[in-house]
């Protein structure tokens, strides 16, 4: 790495910074960058995002976002456009969030809103300036897109190219940004690296609610690798708990009590352990495919089997749930109705991108069952994602009649539902936690024959088909017109 001694674009005065990507991530980094009281200027393409932005409204649903967006709005400190020019003219820090998705076609990441970004801004960048890699991208991306900047701005290698992966969790984007784990930074020389340091010195610092965050200084490979190696991590993580999970459910064993017992070894942690249908969303699952591409053309060798099984058992837990629900139902779904709690990836987002939730329900329709989808926040998306399906305004009314309940996204309004209630409105009392976070006790307690992901029947849960549970459910066959219901099937409103 080159050092040089004195910056010639230090100035002394406080960044000004542009957001080039105003989605999940850009929006939540320009609310914050604004927060810790910058002026901002947020880039996005799509005119009619940039307007509601620029009226202080979100988008999306992310805790906390709309009241921190739309005060830094109000008081003058971010603003929003879709020129790239006057983003150029106005900033000299510039983060590209723009989304880097799955190709269509397979394996690896679509690169082309980043390579059209930087091939864009370039030519636009006539004084010195640094433009702040946050997207997630392929180890090998950066360090040609540097080179390629630097020819296309009249200030040449004055125009600079940093990455400086993100790692916010959706659901807690706030939290993670203004106060992460880590900042990674990955610079060519202490110009850049004083730069990020000026612009994130108010996380720099220990403070007395909370200690200064490291920082890790590195090359741009290693900056790109750090954030896709996190996300590869945390996919094999769950693959393994669910690889786990399955051998239990075979075996006898509950995977409950052992992920508690796994996690308090401290060397392993009791975060992200948690098994039953397995990851989705925006990230994991197309950053380990992408990772997965790139260790294969780098010659990885068998890790790349590593890499192919984690995904391979991820998307093996839908399946999976699939098939518990028909062995549920006694083999068959067609006419089946079947309650669907959840439609996000995950709770306190509204993005169903690559969704555990909304997979398993397709598959079901596509099987012939009259699937209703209940989500608090996210149905909007969801019925643009998947029209097919049936939609309710309420976890009650969507169990309304229904054969079966599934529990595939764990928002806490669902861990509050009153079971009594629940089971006086369906056909039949039987739940399915694909999440493991209810109580099956309650829930069992309350007439409800409960089957999980990884864990044994609950002892006091009719197997299906035993008398006990044909008992429970009235009579042998599901879905007939004139099956007996349960405590007496009423609709609610
Ligand atoms: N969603 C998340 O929680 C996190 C995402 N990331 C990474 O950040 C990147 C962005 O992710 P998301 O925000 O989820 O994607 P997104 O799809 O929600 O947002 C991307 C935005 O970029 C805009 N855009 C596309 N081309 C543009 C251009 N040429 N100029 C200006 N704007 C343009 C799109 O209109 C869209 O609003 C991805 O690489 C992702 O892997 C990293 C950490 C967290
Ligand atoms: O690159 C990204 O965009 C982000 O991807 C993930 O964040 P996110 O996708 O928002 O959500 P997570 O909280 O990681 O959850 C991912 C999936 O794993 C599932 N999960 C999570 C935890 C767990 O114990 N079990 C489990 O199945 C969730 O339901 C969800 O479907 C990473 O956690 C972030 O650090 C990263 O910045």
């Amino acid at each position: 790495m080159t050092r040089t001694s004195t910056p010639p674009d230090d100035q002394g005065q406080p960044p000004r910074i542009t957001v080039i990507g105003a989605g999940y991530l850009g929006a939540t980094h320009a609310a914050c960058m604004a927060a810790l009281g910058f002026q901002v200027l947020g880039v996005d393409v799509d005119s009619e995002r940039v307007d509601r932005l620029g009226r202080g409204e979100v988008p999306f649903h992310e805790p906390g976002l709309p009241e921190l967006l739309s005060t830094q709005v109000a008081e003058g400190r971010l603003r929003f456009t879709t020129s790239l020019a006057l983003a150029a003219e106005f900033g000299d820090t510039h983060f590209v969030c723009v989304g880097t998705p799955e190709l269509p076609r397979g394996y690896g990441a679509d690169l082309s809103q980043v390579v059209t970004v930087i091939e864009m801004l370039g030519p636009l960048l006539t004084r010195p300036c640094l433009v702040v890699g946050k997207s997630t991208v392929p180890v090998g991306t950066a360090e040609p897109l540097a080179r390629r900047l630097a020819e296309l701005s009249p200030v040449g290698e004055h125009a600079r190219l940093a990455w400086n992966p993100e790692f916010l969790r959706e659901g807690h984007g706030i939290q993670d940004t203004l106060r992460p784990d880590r900042l990674v930074f990955g610079v060519t020389d202490d110009v850049a690296e004083r730069a990020l340091r000026r612009v994130y010195a108010p996380l720099l610092a220990d403070t007395p609610e909370r200690p200064a965050t490291p920082v890790v200084v590195c090359d741009l490979p290693t900056a790109e690798l750090v954030k896709v190696a996190a996300n590869a991590y945390l996919a094999t993580r769950l693959s393994f708990v669910n690889l786990v999970a399955d051998v239990c459910e075979a075996s006898g064993a509950d995977v409950v009590p052992l992920t508690r017992a796994l996690g308090l070894d401290p060397r392993i942690g009791d975060r992200f352990l948690g098994a039953g249908l397995g990851y989705g969303g925006g990230c994991l699952p197309k950053d380990l495919r992408a990772f997965t591409a790139r260790a294969e053309q780098l010659g990885a060798g068998r890790g790349v089997e590593l890499l192919q099984a984690v995904d391979q058992i991820n998307v093996e837990r839908r399946s999976r749930t699939v098939a518990l629900v028909r062995e549920e139902l006694g083999g068959e779904v067609t006419d089946a109705r079947v309650a669907v709690l959840g439609a996000a990836f995950k709770p306190h987002s509204d993005d169903v991108r690559d969704s555990p939730a909304l997979t398993v329900a397709a598959d079901l329709h596509l099987h012939g069952a009259r699937v209703a989808v209940h989500d608090p926040h996210a149905l909007t998306n969801a019925r643009r994602e998947l029209p097919t399906v049936d939609y309710a305004d309420s976890a009650y009314e969507a169990a309304t009649g229904a054969d079966i309940v599934l529990h595939l996204t764990e928002w806490p309004e669902y861990a509050a539902l009153d079971p009594d209630r629940l089971r006086r409105l369906v056909r039949r009392p039987t739940l399915l936690d694909a999440r493991n976070t209810l109580d099956r006790d309650h829930w069992t307690r309350a007439g409800w024959s409960v089957r999980s992901l990884g864990r044994p029947r609950h002892p006091g849960s009719p197997a299906p088909g035993s008398l006990q549970h044909r008992r429970a459910i009235g009579t042998g066959h599901h879905g007939g017109a004139g099956s007996p219901t349960v405590g007496g099937a009423a609709r609610e409103t």
